[in-house]
């Protein structure tokens, strides 16, 4: 557990009053003026926070880059303890969001300081808990992001099938996911003491995939100068994953069919049948009823595999996730690489959400690792991620306003065409009142000027709504 320590740079007599304080609500201080040395007192004391006060000594513009290197180099979120008249200043300002988490005005307000220092703490312990999490032994539920709607139920979904033997396939766009559900199923699963096997079938050449499946005696063939066990053999007792299935040979899907239907495998040259226990689980991105009906696919080794089916649906179709994903990312990446603490500018949570991620998480995932290791300062922007303007086209914003008169205008253009220009017809189907339609036309200079109805009509039903 990371302790509640701090350090505090260029300390001045007020600043030493302010660790007493700090000392009373159960910090270690310590402190260190000379920036040279602060990467050398984090190491040794390891404070979960900086305290860094600025003042004029150290202008903005002249915040020399040798102390932004010593400040980078703690691998601390520091809190600058700044004059009120320098922080309207651009030069500070930029100091500020660039090199510190936050800052607190001088002259010191105890209160407010413990609270800002506390807001540090904590994310100090997040951020360790992060960096903990990297490597974690097996993969966890809680690893697994997705808080929108259709991925709360594809979890719910992974909790019931995981515990059944079932066979499942898993369907998704490239990157979003399917390996690590696979992985999910498996280590939720009673087989999860197991080993798990994953075998790429579109990685794999076409003439050694039965060997690497099924495995081989010694002299089966050329060079085969030793017996080799299989993939399917491998995950006994576990869990074998098939991606891309759709990528396997024809010839090979009748065997693994008859695996299947036996639970048994004979390996390239033998001839003795051999049990193996093994859930199978598969994963696509292509279509694989439009497969079978080209004749790629075997429809009765697709129903063996899809016995359940599990889509995981592409990121652009899941807003809501974008920002929990490149957050964690972000932690693991800055806890793996030993980057200083890092956040996004707000710049690149907007790119963020307004990319259309065709890689998927697996994108999301390689930018944000990307923008973590380019970053100068501690905020990532989309231009460390490669996102900026020349690939996120500029929002064309639209007032509500703006937003239903074109939607009105379009219901109004799509009920003329399906009424065939039978103003009483689609007044009726518009729900309004032929006066409203007549009204709303011209508002929106539609209608062919051919008006079929005559001005008592109007007048008849003017506010009024269209007899049935
Ligand atoms: N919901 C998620 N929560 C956390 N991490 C995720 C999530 N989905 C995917 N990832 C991460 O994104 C990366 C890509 O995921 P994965 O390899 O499982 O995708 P895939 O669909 O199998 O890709 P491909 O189709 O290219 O084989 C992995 O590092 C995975 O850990």
């Amino acid at each position: 557990m990371q302790k509640k320590r701090i350090l505090i740079a260029n300390a001045c007599a007020e600043t030493t009053r302010i660790a007493t304080l700090l000392k009373k609500h159960g910090w270690e201080v310590q402190t260190e003026n000379h920036p040279d040395r602060l990467a050398q007192v984090c190491r040794q004391f390891k404070p979960a926070v900086g305290l860094f006060r600025l003042d004029d000594t150290l202008t903005g513009h002249h915040l020399a880059p040798p102390l932004r290197a010593a400040l980078a180099e703690t691998q601390i979120d520091w809190i600058a303890a700044v004059p009120r008249r320098l922080i309207d200043l651009p030069a500070w300002q930029t100091l500020l969001y660039e090199w510190f988490y936050d800052y607190h005005t001088l002259p010191y307000d105890p209160e407010r300081l413990l609270v800002t220092l506390g807001r540090a703490y904590g994310r100090a312990l997040l951020n360790q808990n992060g960096g903990e999490q990297v490597e974690p032994q097996t993969l966890e539920y809680a690893d697994f992001i997705g808080q929108c709607a259709n991925m709360r139920k594809l979890k719910d979904d992974i909790r019931k099938v995981a515990s059944t033997g079932i066979s499942a396939m898993i369907t998704g766009e490239s990157g979003t996911g399917k390996e690590m559900v696979a992985r999910l199923l498996h280590e939720m699963s009673p087989r999860k003491g197991g080993p798990f096997v994953a075998v790429n079938c579109a990685a794999i050449p076409g003439t050694l995939i039965q060997s690497e499946l099924f495995g081989y005696e010694r002299g089966a063939f050329t060079g085969a100068n030793q017996r080799k066990i299989g993939r399917i053999e491998a995950a006994d007792t576990g869990t074998l994953f098939l991606d891309e299935i759709g990528d396997l040979a024809r010839d090979l899907q009748a065997n693994l069919l008859r695996f299947l239907q036996e639970g048994t495998i004979e390996r390239v040259g033998s001839a003795v049948s051999k049990e193996v226990d093994v859930r199978v689980i598969s994963a696509t991105h292509v279509n694989l009823p439009l497969a079978i009906a080209a004749g790629n696919f075997r429809d009765d080794l697709f129903y063996r595999l899809n016995v359940c089916n599990l889509r995981i649906p592409p990121l652009r179709e899941r807003q809501e996730d974008i920002i929990p994903l490149a957050e964690r990312f972000l932690t693991s990446c800055v806890a793996r690489q030993k980057l200083p603490p890092k956040r996004f500018a707000s710049e690149a949570l907007t790119a963020m959400q307004r990319y259309t991620w065709p890689g998927n998480v697996r994108e999301l995932q390689n930018r944000v690792y990307q923008g973590a290791v380019m970053s100068a300062g501690r905020q990532v922007t989309p231009l460390d991620m490669g996102i900026d303007d020349k690939i996120v086209p500029e929002i064309a914003w639209q007032t509500l306003d703006e937003v239903r008169g074109l939607a009105e205008r379009g219901a109004l253009q799509r009920t003329l065409t399906l009424c065939r220009y039978n103003y009483s017809l689609a007044a009726q189907n518009l729900g309004i009142s032929r006066a409203t339609l007549y009204r709303l036309l011209d508002k929106h200079q539609l209608g062919t000027g051919d008006d079929p109805d005559d001005e008592a009509d109007i007048d008849a039903d003017k506010g009024a709504s269209v007899p049935g």
